[in-house]
């Protein structure tokens, strides 16, 4: 390969073009973090996120320290990951079945072909906890993937859930302290790849079961977010991570913040016949910390405050994540027919088309 396409080892990663398609965007608010370090920013972004996030949780972040090299550095790794030969990729399968997501999920296959068309690779916190095998690619590329990773819960998460704290009015530490990089617990960084496929629905309809989901810039349409008015794209602007809320978040903040239902479809006509690369980091809280609403001056107010009940309370956040990967295998491997929707402690997850 010419020097002039490769960065030292890798091709570039060129992204598709935006497609041409009229499409029904949905209109989200871009959070712009580097305020948080000005003077009046934390207030100015606790004024905005007021203004939706008990309604919709999908919004954008701006402003949030990375250079595009950084970003298609990790397209380029995904890129050539996926080009490895399928023997190679399934020695570091994840363990589905134990509701275990690290390492790699195939393509479904043989009679479940029509299940899913998008393979998997989930690189785990870079803690004693989650050392496992990796294909050399990823080893040749550690460090990189690491300061990629910690970028994004030092310089991203972090902040967002002291946003969030301040807005509830409580201990800005709060959520913080259930999230420390170090203790027992899984968050992952995603390289994702749906294959073009002829059917409609490429991802069913549902909410993420972590804290919050954090989506590159991807310009194939594909992402829609369910609104009151019915189903929204989700479009992806360059300069712009896109994030939602996810379950263990809402849990967390007795329901205020919203874990929202989203889903893939095929892209359009100009789009349809690439294949879609995602770039995804799903943040969690510890294995440990009990999914029990928060007590907040502002719930209080408002007169939303949760009690802390029986049930989901006593769940775990690894317990629930576990409990939702597991049950997603079942259907995905063709072991049940539909999706079980009970999830554990009798809470259930909804399903949407
Ligand atoms: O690929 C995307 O844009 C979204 C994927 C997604 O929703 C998920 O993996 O949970
Ligand atoms: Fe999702």
């Amino acid at each position: 390969m010419s020097p002039a396409t490769t960065i030292k080892d890798l091709p570039v990663y060129e992204y598709p073009k935006q497609t041409e398609a009229q499409l029904d965007w949905a209109n989200l608010e871009a959070l712009d973090i580097s305020k948080l370090d000005q003077p009046g920013g934390k207030k100015a972004l606790a004024t905005q996120v007021l203004n939706f996030i008990d309604k919709n949780g999908f919004f954008y972040v701006t402003g949030h320290g990375f250079l595009n090299e950084q970003i298609t550095r990790q397209y380029a790794l995904a890129q050539e990951f996926f080009h490895l030969p399928l023997e190679e990729k399934t020695k570091y399968l994840a363990n589905t079945a134990a509701g275990d997501f690290r390492g790699y999920k195939a393509k479904a296959a043989g009679a479940n072909a029509g299940r899913d068309n998008d393979e998997r690779y989930n690189i785990p916190k870079f803690t004693p906890e989650h050392e496992r095998p990796h294909p050399q690619l990823i080893l040749d590329h550690f460090e990189e993937i690491k300061d990629f990773s910690l970028h994004i819960h030092n310089k991203i998460l972090l902040p967002l859930l002291r946003l969030f704290a301040y807005v509830l009015e409580i201990d800005e530490e709060y959520f913080v302290n259930r999230h420390r990089y170090d203790a027992e617990g899984l968050e992952y960084l995603r390289y994702m790849k749906y294959h073009p496929d002829p059917k409609d629905l490429w991802a069913i309809g549902h909410t993420d079961y972590n804290t919050l989901t954090f989506l590159f810039h991807q310009p194939v349409a594909g992402l829609q977010v369910q609104t009151k008015e019915g189903w929204r794209y989700v479009r992806s602007n360059p300069d712009s991570i896109i994030v939602n809320v996810a379950d263990a978040l809402e849990f967390l903040s007795g329901g205020y913040l919203k874990s929202t239902v989203h889903r893939v479809v095929r892209p359009p006509k100009d789009q349809a016949e690439k294949p879609r690369l995602s770039l995804i980091y799903f943040a969690r809280p510890e294995a440990a910390i009990k999914l029990e609403p928060v007590r907040s001056p502002l719930l209080e107010r408002l007169g939303l405050q949760k009690e802390i009940e029986e049930g989901l309370s006593s769940v775990t956040a690894e317990e629930w994540a576990r409990a939702r990967i597991a049950k997603d295998h079942r259907f995905r491997a063709g072991l049940v027919k539909t999706r079980e929707t009970e999830i554990i402690a009798g809470v259930h997850q909804k399903y949407y088309d």
